[in-house]
């Protein structure tokens, strides 16, 4: 398809060239009866097609410049893994241990935004509401698709944003740490630094009122999460256990889907 556009390009170039040089010469026009008035008319026409055919080149340059963009975002690098899951499912924990185990560089999202913007989650939350913590995630998103090598551990909620999404799934392979709401309300309940989990006010809940919220907002989020290249359970098993089984599931996915690239 890129092939075919700069083929456009460069046909549209030379028609454009053509029409350039397509003056009547002086001694032809006199020679077949033609008078100035007539030649300067016909000189003008081939000046409006020059234009015509240089507005078309400008055109299909830019077409083909903007199918480079998308092919480049398209070709997706496997080795940039982006770890999703509810709070508490353990991506933080997980993943400089995972990026360890692999040899690939960590970045945890919530970490780098509050380093960026030199306030806590929390306060961001509060001062300035979840809208523009999302606008946040994005923006940091952005700046790290372009990375290979590298284990990205997400907050839970940053899959809930259609662009971010859009980009992670075209960037990179996306994992799933999976555990149900009981065992996250349980590693949850004494942690005071997810503000989605509050009540009114920022009120601390309960146990059972943490699970139920939990309940209904993995509801909601589950069918992104499960679109995920690679899921992991993280319930029942030891922390190097995950490690162990990401580490060996990631490195034949990223092997079978760069042979998939390869034979296309
Ligand atoms: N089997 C397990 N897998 C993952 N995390 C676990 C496990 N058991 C206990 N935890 C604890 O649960 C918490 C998970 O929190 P965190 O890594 O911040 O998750 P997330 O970044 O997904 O919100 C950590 O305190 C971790 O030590
Ligand atoms: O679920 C969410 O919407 C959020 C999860 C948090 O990250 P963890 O999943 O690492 O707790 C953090 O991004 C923010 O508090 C919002
Ligand atoms: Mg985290």
């Amino acid at each position: 398809m890129r092939n075919k556009l700069q083929g456009a390009v460069l046909f549209i170039k030379r028609v454009a060239a053509d029409a350039q040089n397509r003056k009547l010469p002086g001694n032809m026009a006199t020679k077949k009866g033609l008078s100035k008035g007539i030649l300067t008319f016909l000189n003008g026409r081939c000046r409006i097609f020059f234009i015509f055919v240089k507005l078309c080149t400008t055109c299909a340059e830019l077409q083909a410049k903007q199918r480079g963009f998308e092919q480049s975002v398209v070709n997706k690098e496997h080795t940039l893994i982006f770890l999703t899951g509810f709070s508490g499912s353990g991506k933080s924990t997980i993943g400089p241990l995972l990026a360890n185990s692999l040899g690939y560089e960590f970045v945890d999202l919530d970490q780098s935004i509050e380093q960026d913007t030199g306030k806590t989650i929390t306060r961001i939350f509060a001062e300035e509401g979840e809208e523009f913590f999302r606008a946040l995630e994005l923006q940091r998103l952005s700046a790290l698709v372009t990375q290979n090598n590298m284990i990205i551990s997400l907050g839970g909620g940053a899959l809930e944003n259609d662009l971010a999404y859009a980009l992670i799934q075209k960037s990179g392979t996306l994992v799933y740490l999976k555990s149900p709401s009981k065992t996250l309300a349980r590693r949850l309940c004494n942690k005071t630094d997810r503000p989605l989990l509050r009540g009114e006010k920022g009120r601390k809940l309960s146990r059972e009122e943490i699970e139920e919220k939990i309940s209904t907002i993995l509801a909601k989020r589950e069918p992104r999460y499960e679109s995920a290249d690679i899921t992991v359970e993280t319930d029942i098993k030891r922390i190097g256990s995950t490690v162990e089984e990401l580490t060996r599931k990631i490195e034949r996915f990223v092997r079978s889907a760069s042979a998939t690239a390869d034979d296309q």
